[in-house]
């Protein structure tokens, strides 16, 4: 099982997942998120160029689709994540030009397979993330605020078959590997291609903690 930071503002963060073993790394282009890709200077030419084995994700939530080509250019990214509510036909037009990442905030009572199943041909990837259980338009101003830190309800996942890989997401922290070795050995986990790690690793809203990264790594991989 992989694992991908998300939300990375600086380059010394960046230069620091290979050697901590992160296959993924998420740099977020939703202007009000505390952790917006250059929000600390994090200069897109330094992303390009950076060249360690690293799959580097843009997170977008409903953006058009000449911002995301544009910036999938600009910033030299391998994938996109699309936390919005876009559409399998929207994904489908990125598809022949970067991998697609289609991410699903759920919340109590969502179907989760009857959610996801229009997007297993027009992606790569899924990540299913936690939601915030309010009418539609109150739950998009809450998530305006970034990544929610609770943790989605992996019990809702038992015993449905996800034919697709997927990234496992939503308030996962520094205390959590045995739960997440727990979950990666259920039957649902089949496909689980990566734990998505982000606002519970940060010093300050937008920065990394090395060490906790390094710490959940060392727990996750023991025997
Ligand atoms: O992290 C953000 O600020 C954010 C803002 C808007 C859309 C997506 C965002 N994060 C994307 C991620 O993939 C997060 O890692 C995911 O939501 C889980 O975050 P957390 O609840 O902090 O574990």
């Amino acid at each position: 099982m992989d694992v991908k930071v998300c939300g990375i503002t600086t380059y010394e963060e960046l230069q620091a997942l290979p050697g901590l073993g992160v296959r993924y790394a998420g740099f977020i282009f939703y202007p009000p998120s505390p952790r917006q890709a250059q929000r600390f200077g994090l200069q897109p030419e330094a992303v390009r160029r950076f060249r360690e084995p690293l799959y580097k994700v843009g997170v977008f939530v409903n953006a058009s689709y000449a911002h995301i080509r544009q910036t999938v250019d600009e910033w030299g990214l391998d994938a996109v994540q699309l936390h919005g509510h876009e559409s399998p036909w929207e994904c489908e037009q990125l598809l022949p030009h970067v991998d697609v990442i289609k991410a699903f905030r759920f919340v109590e009572n969502d179907h989760v397979l009857w959610t996801i199943k229009d997007y297993f041909s027009c992606t790569d990837l899924l990540l299913l993330d936690t939601g915030v259980p309010l009418p539609r338009a109150e739950r998009d101003a809450a998530l305006a605020s970034g990544a929610t830190a609770r943790r989605f309800s992996w019990n809702r996942l038992r015993g449905l078959d996800i034919p697709k890989p997927f990234i496992l997401s939503g308030g996962i922290g520094p205390g959590d590997a045995d739960y997440v070795r727990q979950f990666a050995r259920e039957s649902v986990a089949g496909n689980l291609a990566a734990v998505d790690l982000c606002s519970r690793f940060e010093r300050v809203p937008g920065l990394k903690d090395a060490a906790l990264v390094r710490r959940f790594l060392a727990a996750l991989r023991e025997q």
